[in-house]
């Protein structure tokens, strides 16, 4: 099972999801998150991952420009898109880049999960996320919000995949159950206030997840 622990802002956190067997952690790069890093900081704490554990640099709608920056300053080991990036956009940072690229997608019904296969070939791994809670929530991922995992229950997917949205250490057994995810992704369910990581907490989602 692939778990990744995403919002880390400490060497202390990302330390714990190592000790706790995530194979992930993620590094927000986006001012309006409570876990936003600048560059600088999400470099000296990139620099503190230990090898085996990879690093996700999670970007919202970024120009390439940007992109280019952040990657060369931080060196993730995978870009995660979470903003309305067109296929051919994460296909060509992918390929300019040289790291992975991973696309999230907010789940509403039935036709978000086919317009995954627009991505199948540009983006590495589909995150399967809940939608923000209303049309002007400030952020588009990391709300703590749910959705209706039954549509990915015997889904045919077109490209490696996760699940994200509303994991706590309390769900995340039953959400794997029900979706047979290969990954999970957490961030709000393993906090002990908004954008503040619990160690207890992600090493008891990491132990959940990993129960199955
Ligand atoms: O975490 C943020 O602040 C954030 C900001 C902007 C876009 C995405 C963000 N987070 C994404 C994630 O942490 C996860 O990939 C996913 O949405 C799960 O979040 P949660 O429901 O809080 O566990």
């Amino acid at each position: 099972m692939l778990i990744k622990i995403c919002g880390l802002s400490t060497s202390e956190t990302i330390a714990a999801a190592a000790a706790a067997g995530a194979s992930h952690v993620g590094l927000v790069h986006f001012a309006a998150s409570p876990r936003h890093l600048a560059l600088d900081r999400a470099a000296s704490l990139r620099a503190t991952v230990p090898s085996g554990l990879k690093t996700v640099l999670l970007l919202v709608d970024a120009s390439e420009e940007e992109i280019a920056h952040a990657v060369a300053r931080v060196r993730p080991d995978i870009v995660q898109f979470h903003g309305k990036e067109p296929p051919g956009h994460v296909a060509r940072m992918r390929g300019a880049l040289g790291v992975e690229a991973w696309k999230a997608l907010a789940v509403r019904d039935q036709a978000s999960l086919e317009s995954a296969r627009e991505y199948a070939g540009a983006a590495d791994r589909i995150l399967f996320d809940a939608p923000p809670p209303s049309p002007d929530a400030a952020l588009p991922g990391g709300n703590g919000e749910g959705f209706d995992w039954t549509l990915l229950a015997g889904h045919r997917h077109a490209a490696p995949w996760g699940l994200a949205g509303g994991l706590t250490p309390a769900n995340a057994r039953a959400a794997i159950a029900a979706t047979g995810a290969p990954l999970v992704d957490v961030s709000s369910g393993v906090e002990k206030a908004r954008g503040v990581k619990d160690v207890d907490k992600i090493a008891a989602f990491c132990k959940a997840a990993r129960s199955l």
